[in-house]
Protein backbone atom coordinates (compact mmCIF):
# COMPACT_ATOMS: atom_id res chain seq x y z
CA UNK A 1 0.00 0.00 0.00
CA UNK A 2 1.15 3.25 -0.54
CA UNK A 3 0.06 6.08 2.54
CA UNK A 4 0.32 10.05 2.60
CA UNK A 5 1.67 10.97 6.00
CA UNK A 6 0.94 14.71 6.86
CA UNK A 7 2.72 15.95 10.11
CA UNK A 8 6.47 14.25 10.96
CA UNK A 9 6.52 15.61 14.40
CA UNK A 10 6.76 13.36 17.07
CA UNK A 11 4.35 10.76 16.75
CA UNK A 12 3.97 11.24 12.75
CA UNK A 13 7.07 10.08 12.37
CA UNK A 14 6.65 7.07 14.09
CA UNK A 15 3.72 5.88 11.92
CA UNK A 16 5.99 6.92 8.48
CA UNK A 17 8.96 4.60 10.14
CA UNK A 18 6.27 1.90 10.80
CA UNK A 19 4.53 1.95 7.47
CA UNK A 20 7.70 1.43 6.07
CA UNK A 21 9.07 -1.10 7.82
CA UNK A 22 5.76 -3.46 7.12
CA UNK A 23 7.33 -2.89 3.67
CA UNK A 24 4.51 -0.14 2.21
CA UNK A 25 5.55 3.44 0.56
CA UNK A 26 5.44 6.51 2.43
CA UNK A 27 4.50 9.73 0.87
CA UNK A 28 5.43 12.24 3.26
CA UNK A 29 4.81 16.37 3.59
CA UNK A 30 5.31 18.70 6.90
CA UNK A 31 5.75 22.19 6.68
CA UNK A 32 9.10 21.80 8.61
CA UNK A 33 11.26 21.20 5.54
CA UNK A 34 13.76 19.54 7.39
CA UNK A 35 11.33 17.25 8.86
CA UNK A 36 10.43 16.43 5.63
CA UNK A 37 14.29 16.20 5.02
CA UNK A 38 14.65 13.38 7.57
CA UNK A 39 11.87 11.11 6.51
CA UNK A 40 13.00 11.08 2.76
CA UNK A 41 16.24 9.99 4.69
CA UNK A 42 14.11 6.91 6.77
CA UNK A 43 13.08 6.19 2.87
CA UNK A 44 9.63 8.28 2.01
CA UNK A 45 8.83 10.38 -0.55
CA UNK A 46 9.24 13.63 -0.33
CA UNK A 47 6.01 15.93 -0.85
CA UNK A 48 6.75 19.95 -0.92
CA UNK A 49 3.16 20.63 -0.58
CA UNK A 50 -0.02 18.96 0.22
CA UNK A 51 -1.54 19.65 -3.38
CA UNK A 52 2.07 18.24 -4.44
CA UNK A 53 1.47 14.74 -1.94
CA UNK A 54 -1.88 14.19 -3.01
CA UNK A 55 -0.55 14.24 -6.65
CA UNK A 56 2.04 11.65 -6.00
CA UNK A 57 -0.66 9.24 -4.31
CA UNK A 58 -2.63 8.72 -7.42
CA UNK A 59 -5.76 7.03 -7.52
CA UNK A 60 -7.91 5.80 -4.19
CA UNK A 61 -5.29 7.98 -2.46
CA UNK A 62 -4.48 6.59 1.66
CA UNK A 63 -3.73 9.69 3.76
CA UNK A 64 -3.05 9.80 7.64
CA UNK A 65 -2.68 13.69 9.36
CA UNK A 66 -0.45 13.78 12.26
CA UNK A 67 -0.57 17.45 13.02
CA UNK A 68 -1.67 19.45 16.11
CA UNK A 69 -5.49 19.04 16.92
CA UNK A 70 -7.58 21.83 15.90
CA UNK A 71 -6.66 24.51 12.76
CA UNK A 72 -4.04 22.49 11.70
CA UNK A 73 -6.35 20.22 10.80
CA UNK A 74 -9.01 22.18 9.22
CA UNK A 75 -5.89 23.73 7.27
CA UNK A 76 -4.94 20.50 5.70
CA UNK A 77 -8.05 19.29 5.04
CA UNK A 78 -9.19 22.60 3.33
CA UNK A 79 -5.98 21.85 0.90
CA UNK A 80 -6.36 18.71 0.59
CA UNK A 81 -10.38 18.25 -0.28
CA UNK A 82 -10.11 19.38 -3.51
CA UNK A 83 -8.24 16.29 -4.50
CA UNK A 84 -10.18 14.24 -2.60
CA UNK A 85 -12.96 11.61 -3.56
CA UNK A 86 -15.59 8.89 -2.26
CA UNK A 87 -12.94 6.06 -3.00
CA UNK A 88 -10.16 8.09 -0.68
CA UNK A 89 -9.55 7.58 2.80
CA UNK A 90 -7.98 10.02 5.26
CA UNK A 91 -7.57 8.59 8.91
CA UNK A 92 -6.95 11.68 11.90
CA UNK A 93 -4.82 10.03 13.91
CA UNK A 94 -3.99 13.74 16.36
CA UNK A 95 -6.16 14.28 19.36
CA UNK A 96 -8.99 16.14 18.16
CA UNK A 97 -12.38 16.56 19.82
CA UNK A 98 -15.01 13.99 18.60
CA UNK A 99 -17.12 16.86 17.59
CA UNK A 100 -14.60 18.16 15.21
CA UNK A 101 -14.63 15.34 13.63
CA UNK A 102 -17.75 14.16 13.07
CA UNK A 103 -18.13 17.53 11.26
CA UNK A 104 -14.98 16.76 9.29
CA UNK A 105 -16.42 13.03 8.53
CA UNK A 106 -19.96 14.83 7.39
CA UNK A 107 -17.79 17.39 4.92
CA UNK A 108 -14.77 15.79 3.49
CA UNK A 109 -14.90 14.07 0.04
CA UNK A 110 -13.21 11.12 1.34
CA UNK A 111 -13.91 8.02 3.87
CA UNK A 112 -13.21 10.03 7.27
CA UNK A 113 -11.82 7.85 10.18
CA UNK A 114 -11.04 9.37 13.38
CA UNK A 115 -8.27 7.76 15.20
CA UNK A 116 -7.19 8.17 18.86
CA UNK A 117 -3.56 7.10 19.17
CA UNK A 118 -2.33 5.82 22.32
CA UNK A 119 1.32 4.98 23.32
CA UNK A 120 3.21 8.08 22.90
CA UNK A 121 7.02 7.83 21.53
CA UNK A 122 7.57 4.79 23.43
CA UNK A 123 5.17 3.43 20.36
CA UNK A 124 8.49 3.58 17.89
CA UNK A 125 9.66 0.11 18.91
CA UNK A 126 6.38 -1.06 20.62
CA UNK A 127 3.19 -0.28 18.38
CA UNK A 128 0.32 2.29 19.20
CA UNK A 129 -2.85 1.44 20.54
CA UNK A 130 -5.65 2.97 18.31
CA UNK A 131 -9.12 3.36 18.84
CA UNK A 132 -10.83 4.17 15.13
CA UNK A 133 -14.32 5.57 14.45
CA UNK A 134 -15.96 5.63 10.90
CA UNK A 135 -16.88 3.74 7.72
CA UNK A 136 -16.26 0.29 7.83
CA UNK A 137 -15.18 -0.48 4.36
CA UNK A 138 -12.55 2.12 5.18
CA UNK A 139 -11.72 0.48 8.59
CA UNK A 140 -10.57 -2.55 6.42
CA UNK A 141 -9.33 -1.15 3.13
CA UNK A 142 -6.72 0.66 5.80
CA UNK A 143 -6.18 -2.52 8.36
CA UNK A 144 -2.68 -3.18 6.60
CA UNK A 145 -1.57 0.35 7.99
CA UNK A 146 -3.43 0.05 11.25
CA UNK A 147 -1.78 -3.40 11.95
CA UNK A 148 2.03 -1.59 10.89
CA UNK A 149 1.20 1.44 12.90
CA UNK A 150 -0.28 -0.60 16.42
CA UNK A 151 1.44 -3.21 18.07
CA UNK A 152 -0.27 -5.40 15.57
CA UNK A 153 -3.87 -6.73 14.89
CA UNK A 154 -5.24 -6.65 18.49
CA UNK A 155 -4.03 -2.96 19.30
CA UNK A 156 -6.69 -1.38 16.64
CA UNK A 157 -10.01 -1.91 16.46
CA UNK A 158 -13.26 0.09 14.91
CA UNK A 159 -15.32 1.53 17.82
CA UNK A 160 -17.75 2.86 15.64
CA UNK A 161 -19.25 5.99 13.69
CA UNK A 162 -17.61 8.89 13.17
CA UNK A 163 -16.38 10.38 16.01
CA UNK A 164 -16.50 7.50 18.35
CA UNK A 165 -12.50 6.95 17.94
CA UNK A 166 -11.78 10.21 19.03
CA UNK A 167 -14.57 10.10 21.76
CA UNK A 168 -12.93 6.48 23.46
CA UNK A 169 -9.21 8.56 23.24
CA UNK A 170 -10.75 11.62 25.29
CA UNK A 171 -11.78 9.04 27.90
CA UNK A 172 -8.85 7.40 27.97
CA UNK A 173 -6.87 10.41 28.36
CA UNK A 174 -9.70 11.31 31.49
CA UNK A 175 -8.21 8.26 33.11
CA UNK A 176 -4.97 8.41 32.47
CA UNK A 177 -5.45 12.17 34.03
CA UNK A 178 -6.90 10.02 36.86
CA UNK A 179 -4.46 7.60 37.14
CA UNK A 180 -1.22 9.98 37.01
CA UNK A 181 -3.44 12.27 40.15
CA UNK A 182 -3.51 8.51 42.35
CA UNK A 183 0.00 7.45 41.81
CA UNK A 184 1.24 11.01 42.42
CA UNK A 185 -0.83 11.08 46.08
CA UNK A 186 0.45 7.80 47.07
CA UNK A 187 4.36 8.55 46.36
CA UNK A 188 3.55 12.10 48.07
CA UNK A 189 2.26 10.26 51.09
CA UNK A 190 5.26 7.94 50.68
CA UNK A 191 7.69 10.75 50.10
CA UNK A 192 6.21 12.66 53.17
CA UNK A 193 5.29 9.98 55.42
CA UNK A 194 7.02 8.33 58.21
CA UNK A 195 9.68 5.79 56.63
CA UNK A 196 12.36 7.10 55.01
CA UNK A 197 11.84 5.33 51.59
CA UNK A 198 13.22 4.55 48.44
CA UNK A 199 10.65 5.20 45.84
CA UNK A 200 12.34 4.27 42.85
CA UNK A 201 12.84 0.86 44.59
CA UNK A 202 9.20 0.95 45.80
CA UNK A 203 7.72 1.89 42.30
CA UNK A 204 10.04 -1.24 41.32
CA UNK A 205 8.67 -3.81 43.73
CA UNK A 206 5.16 -2.90 42.76
CA UNK A 207 5.78 -2.76 39.08
CA UNK A 208 6.89 -6.63 40.00
CA UNK A 209 3.61 -8.23 40.72
CA UNK A 210 2.00 -5.51 42.10
CA UNK A 211 -2.19 -5.36 41.71
CA UNK A 212 -1.34 -1.48 40.36
CA UNK A 213 1.54 -2.48 38.20
CA UNK A 214 1.11 -0.42 35.14
CA UNK A 215 3.43 1.52 32.78
CA UNK A 216 2.32 5.07 34.17
CA UNK A 217 4.07 2.79 36.87
CA UNK A 218 7.09 1.85 34.77
CA UNK A 219 7.58 5.77 34.06
CA UNK A 220 7.30 6.87 37.98
CA UNK A 221 10.60 4.23 38.21
CA UNK A 222 12.31 5.83 35.62
CA UNK A 223 11.54 9.41 36.58
CA UNK A 224 12.71 8.55 40.20
CA UNK A 225 15.75 6.89 38.57
CA UNK A 226 16.94 9.79 36.50
CA UNK A 227 15.45 12.59 38.82
CA UNK A 228 16.02 11.32 42.40
CA UNK A 229 13.95 10.15 44.65
CA UNK A 230 12.85 13.54 45.50
CA UNK A 231 12.21 14.53 41.81
CA UNK A 232 14.94 16.95 42.00
CA UNK A 233 14.30 20.10 40.23
CA UNK A 234 11.03 18.95 38.83
CA UNK A 235 8.51 21.71 39.17
CA UNK A 236 4.99 21.66 40.63
CA UNK A 237 3.36 22.53 37.09
CA UNK A 238 1.33 20.39 34.81
CA UNK A 239 1.07 21.76 31.64
CA UNK A 240 -1.63 20.13 28.92
CA UNK A 241 -5.11 20.06 29.90
CA UNK A 242 -7.74 19.90 26.53
CA UNK A 243 -8.63 16.13 26.88
CA UNK A 244 -9.31 16.22 30.54
CA UNK A 245 -11.27 19.45 30.20
CA UNK A 246 -13.18 17.86 27.17
CA UNK A 247 -13.87 14.85 29.41
CA UNK A 248 -15.34 16.41 32.25
CA UNK A 249 -17.68 18.88 29.85
CA UNK A 250 -19.10 15.41 28.18
CA UNK A 251 -19.56 13.76 31.79
CA UNK A 252 -21.23 17.12 32.38
CA UNK A 253 -23.05 17.01 29.43
CA UNK A 254 -24.39 13.29 29.97
CA UNK A 255 -24.67 13.63 33.93
CA UNK A 256 -22.17 10.96 34.32
CA UNK A 257 -19.97 11.86 38.28
CA UNK A 258 -16.22 11.50 37.31
CA UNK A 259 -15.26 12.82 40.48
CA UNK A 260 -11.65 11.13 39.95
CA UNK A 261 -11.03 12.97 36.72
CA UNK A 262 -12.31 16.28 37.60
CA UNK A 263 -10.21 16.32 41.14
CA UNK A 264 -6.79 15.54 38.73
CA UNK A 265 -7.93 18.24 36.26
CA UNK A 266 -8.39 20.71 38.58
CA UNK A 267 -5.29 19.88 40.23
CA UNK A 268 -3.81 20.34 36.93
CA UNK A 269 -4.91 24.44 36.98
CA UNK A 270 -4.15 24.64 40.44
CA UNK A 271 -0.10 23.76 39.77
CA UNK A 272 -0.12 27.03 37.62
CA UNK A 273 -0.82 29.40 40.00
CA UNK A 274 1.10 29.79 43.37
CA UNK A 275 -0.82 32.42 44.45
CA UNK A 276 -4.01 31.65 44.65
CA UNK A 277 -7.08 33.91 45.33
CA UNK A 278 -9.40 31.30 46.76
CA UNK A 279 -6.50 29.97 49.75
CA UNK A 280 -5.97 33.89 50.42
CA UNK A 281 -9.76 34.33 50.56
CA UNK A 282 -9.94 31.27 53.10
CA UNK A 283 -7.23 32.48 55.10
CA UNK A 284 -8.58 35.84 55.95
CA UNK A 285 -12.46 34.31 55.98
CA UNK A 286 -10.93 32.40 59.40
CA UNK A 287 -10.19 35.56 60.85
CA UNK A 288 -14.07 36.97 60.11
CA UNK A 289 -15.60 34.18 61.48
CA UNK A 290 -13.26 32.96 64.55
CA UNK A 291 -10.23 35.58 65.23
CA UNK A 292 -7.89 33.25 63.90
CA UNK A 293 -4.50 34.85 63.06
CA UNK A 294 -4.36 35.94 59.27
CA UNK A 295 -0.77 35.14 57.90
CA UNK A 296 0.36 38.09 55.93
CA UNK A 297 2.55 37.73 53.10
CA UNK A 298 6.00 38.92 54.39
CA UNK A 299 5.58 36.16 57.47
N1 LIG B 1 3.00 13.31 21.75
C1 LIG B 1 2.20 12.35 22.21
O1 LIG B 1 2.55 11.59 23.12
C2 LIG B 1 0.85 12.15 21.61
C3 LIG B 1 0.31 13.04 20.69
N2 LIG B 1 -0.93 12.82 20.15
C4 LIG B 1 -1.51 13.75 19.19
O2 LIG B 1 -0.88 13.57 17.91
C5 LIG B 1 -0.88 14.82 17.20
C6 LIG B 1 0.57 15.16 16.82
O3 LIG B 1 1.30 15.23 18.03
P1 LIG B 1 2.90 15.28 18.06
O4 LIG B 1 3.46 14.46 16.96
O5 LIG B 1 3.28 15.01 19.47
O6 LIG B 1 3.15 16.82 17.72
P2 LIG B 1 4.50 17.50 17.20
O7 LIG B 1 4.40 18.93 17.59
O8 LIG B 1 5.69 16.71 17.63
O9 LIG B 1 4.40 17.36 15.60
C7 LIG B 1 3.43 18.02 14.84
C8 LIG B 1 3.99 18.18 13.43
O10 LIG B 1 2.96 18.70 12.60
C9 LIG B 1 3.55 19.67 11.76
N3 LIG B 1 2.48 20.56 11.32
C10 LIG B 1 1.81 21.48 12.04
N4 LIG B 1 0.86 22.06 11.28
C11 LIG B 1 0.96 21.48 10.05
C12 LIG B 1 0.26 21.66 8.84
N5 LIG B 1 -0.75 22.56 8.73
N6 LIG B 1 0.62 20.93 7.77
C13 LIG B 1 1.63 20.04 7.86
N7 LIG B 1 2.34 19.82 8.99
C14 LIG B 1 1.98 20.54 10.08
C15 LIG B 1 4.60 20.34 12.60
O11 LIG B 1 5.57 21.00 11.79
C16 LIG B 1 5.17 19.14 13.37
O12 LIG B 1 6.24 18.54 12.68
C17 LIG B 1 -1.54 15.84 18.14
O13 LIG B 1 -2.91 15.93 17.85
C18 LIG B 1 -1.32 15.22 19.51
O14 LIG B 1 -2.28 15.69 20.46
C19 LIG B 1 -1.66 11.71 20.45
C20 LIG B 1 -1.17 10.79 21.34
C21 LIG B 1 0.09 10.93 22.01
O1 LIG C 1 -2.79 11.88 24.26
C1 LIG C 1 -1.74 11.89 24.87
C2 LIG C 1 -1.34 10.76 25.73
O2 LIG C 1 -2.30 9.77 25.74
C3 LIG C 1 -0.86 13.09 24.75
O3 LIG C 1 0.37 12.95 25.38
C4 LIG C 1 -1.60 14.30 25.25
O4 LIG C 1 -0.87 15.46 24.96
C5 LIG C 1 -1.86 14.19 26.75
O5 LIG C 1 -2.80 15.13 27.16
P1 LIG C 1 -2.37 16.45 27.98
O6 LIG C 1 -1.51 17.25 27.01
O7 LIG C 1 -3.63 17.10 28.34
O8 LIG C 1 -1.57 15.98 29.17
Amino acid sequence: MQLGVIGLGRMGRIVVDRVLDAGHDVVAFDLSEEAVAAAADAGAEPADSVADLADRLGDDKRIWLMVPAGDAVDATLDDLDPHLDENDVVVDGGNSHFEASVRRAEACSAAYLDCGTSGGPAGAELGFSLMIGGPQWAYDEMTPVFDAVATGPAGHDRMGEAGSGHYVKMVHNGVEYALMQAYGEGFELLAEGRYDLDLEAVARTWNNGAVIRSWLLELCEEAFREEGTDLGDVDDHISGGSTGTWTVQEALEQEVPVPLIYQSLAERFGSRADDRFSRRLANRLRYGFGRHEVVRKDE
